[in-house]
């Protein structure tokens, strides 16, 4: 059994052995994950500096300073652009002018531009707003959900079913998070099968991708395998992403180790902003200038302007020593 990953490498590309021989892949993904998984092709980017990185800022940041930013971003060939989140303005303020910034932003054909929406209370006004992609999100720790949406596990499903079947009706797609995969802020660490549940219960809602977040910024490369190993048993890996953040400079390497085993969906941040409001600890988001370098460096296609992004990266910086 050994010989079979390189021989099979040899004869068949991964995306036919996955589809012709799961059984095989599954298999190879247990028992030596990453042995026989070729890095993907292309990658898909997913922009949440807007939203998880402006969230966390301590100065309010001016709404034209965040339009500026997002279409900046819009210009890079950056394919998603979380652009805001129709959350409750008492518990996030940074985030109270999700109307004005989603209607003042330059929407380019070429990007999607989600927002988070936790209840039906905010998906609606999203929709209003003329949002056409949401995103809900989930945690895998008790404490977690309820610090942060106020709600049980269990009861945010509840929600997350309400605006997933409102979505459906209006054909607006719905992506997924999974908050605290790698630790929790509160709890410490999170059991695989516990995130695995989260993450199954949201693709099975109808999130079209789920995207595991490591809050804190605690995961590793080992811990990022366990997770994705056990969360690849329920969910198809072509359905999941990584949303990495930066606090132990681990992030970089938990990507690698994710494309490795066939995850080609990255969430990053311009100029590494952001945090959670509602995670002590939690750092900046993996940087999108770091992610994209990296991927280009090695072969693999994003469609993002690296250029293009560290101006944005300046900009920000610029309006970063204005607030100052
Ligand atoms: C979910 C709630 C609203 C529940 O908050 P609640 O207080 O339990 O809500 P409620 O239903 O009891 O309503 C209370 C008030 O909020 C209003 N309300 C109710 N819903 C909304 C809404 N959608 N938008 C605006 N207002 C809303 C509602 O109308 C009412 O207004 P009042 O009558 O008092 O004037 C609150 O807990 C909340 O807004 N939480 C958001 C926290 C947040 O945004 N955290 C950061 C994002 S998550 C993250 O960063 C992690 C992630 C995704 O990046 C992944 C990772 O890094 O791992």
């Amino acid at each position: 059994m050994g010989n079979i990953p390189s021989a099979v490498k040899h004869c068949l590309s991964y995306e036919t052995l996955a589809q012709d021989y799961p059984w095989l892949v599954r298999w190879l993904q247990e028992e030596k994950f990453g042995a026989i998984c070729e890095f993907p092709k292309t990658v898909k980017i997913v922009e949440v500096g807007p939203r998880d990185g402006l969230q966390n800022e301590k100065e309010m940041v001016s709404t034209g300073v965040k339009i500026q930013l997002i279409n900046m971003l819009s210009e890079t060939g950056l394919p998603v652009i979380e652009a805001t989140s129709f959350v409750s303005s008492k518990w996030v303020p940074q985030m109270a002018d999700h109307v004005d910034v989603l209607k003042g932003i330059t929407k380019s054909p070429h990007v999607k531009y989600p927002v988070l929406t936790p209840n039906l209370h905010g998906y609606q006004a999203a929709v209003e707003a003329g949002a056409s992609e949401v995103a809900v999100f989930g945690s895998a720790s008790e404490t977690f959900s309820k610090k942060n949406i106020n709600c049980s596990i269990e009861e945010s499903m509840l929600r997350f079913k309400e605006v997933i079947s409102s979505a459906k009706q209006a054909d607006i797609p719905v992506r997924g998070y999974v908050s605290c995969a790698l630790g929790c802020p509160y709890e410490g660490d999170v059991e695989p099968a516990k995130v695995t549940e989260v993450a199954k219960m949201l693709y099975d809602l109808g999130c079209y991708e789920v995207s595991l977040g490591d809050t804190i910024g605690v995961g590793t490369p080992k811990s990022m395998a366990k997770v994705l190993q056990s969360v690849m048993k329920e969910v198809p890996s072509s359905a999941l992403a990584v949303h990495c953040h930066d606090t132990y400079g681990q992030a970089l390497a938990n990507i690698l180790i994710a494309l490795q085993m066939g995850i080609s969906v990255v969430d990053s941040s311009v100029a590494g902003l952001g945090g959670c409001p509602y995670a002590p600890g939690a750092s900046g988001n993996v940087s999108t200038e770091d992610v994209v370098y990296m991927l280009h460096g090695m072969g693999i296609e994003t469609g993002v302007n690296l250029s293009k992004v560290i101006n944005a990266e300046r900009h920000t910086g610029s309006w970063k020593s204005e607030w100052l």
